[in-house]
């Protein structure tokens, strides 16, 4: 039986070495797996068609932000990884993202297109430093309508944005929440944080988190304690 695990592990790794080393460890059914900015410009897509080769759901966390054509052209390659999950910048805007929707339509594997709305890693006043006035929440709920309105599977948000986004948005569009954080963790540079367990009661449906097992003494043994804090929360294997 395929499962659709809930937790995506950020393979936040300055080498292909340093990665394989923890997914040497892991398994499919256990977790997801995130290529970010680091890996992948260090790695290359061959090593990110390599962990799809090895059945992992991949999420390549590019988020592209360009003009339409740029972005539109950058999706098709995604796609052509086999990644499950792709995103973009909502502040792209309508064209931009509508340009990503279209070009991922055409693909043949159709990886879940989704937008971010406002780094985790923000508060208000790094938006006043920005000239905007709104609190977070208000913005992430605006940038998650428009990502909607441009027919988006979903957004990239914190689990504090989680339920007032499930209940605008409805039951089908999928909320990924990094800024995740057990009890007992630093928040290092994360702002808007939430535990594990609060984020899926909250209503996020999958659970971006890095540092938090990749740094840790036993990342393995901390991905299984994630796993068991949120085992009995709905579905959330
Ligand atoms: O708003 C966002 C969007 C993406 N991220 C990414 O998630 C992970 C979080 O890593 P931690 O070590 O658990 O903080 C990282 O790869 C970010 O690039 C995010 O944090 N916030």
């Amino acid at each position: 039986m395929t499962s659709d695990p809930k937790i995506i592990v950020a393979l936040d790794y300055a080498t292909t070495e340093a990665a394989s080393a923890l997914v040497a460890r892991l398994d499919p059914q256990l977790c997801k797996l995130k290529v970010g900015k680091e890996l992948f410009t260090a790695a290359g897509p061959a090593w990110v068609e390599h962990l799809v080769g090895q059945g992992y759901g991949v999420f390549l966390d590019l988020k592209f932000h360009d003009i339409p054509h740029t972005v539109a052209q950058a999706c098709k390659a995604a796609a052509a990884l086999g990644v499950w999950m792709v995103n973009v910048h909502a502040l792209g805007g309508r064209a931009m993202m509508s340009a990503a929707r279209e070009a991922i339509d055409a693909t043949p594997n159709r990886p879940k297109l989704i937008a971010v709305t406002v780094l985790t890693s923000m508060g208000a006043n790094d938006l006043a430093d920005l000239g905007i006035s709104e609190a977070p929440q208000q913005l992430v709920r605006r940038l998650a309508g428009l990502a909607h309105s441009c027919h988006l599977d979903g957004v990239v948000c914190s689990a504090q944005e989680a339920a007032v986004l499930r209940q605008e948005q409805g039951p089908d569009f999928c909320l990924v929440t990094p800024g995740i954080r057990p009890a007992s963790a630093a928040k290092d540079d994360q702002n808007r944080v939430m535990t594990p367990a609060e984020a899926l009661r909250a209503g996020s449906n999958y659970l971006v988190i890095g540092r938090p097992i990749t740094q840790a003494p036993d990342p393995l043994q901390a991905l299984q304690a994630i796993r068991q804090e949120i085992a009995t929360i709905g579905d959330s294997k």
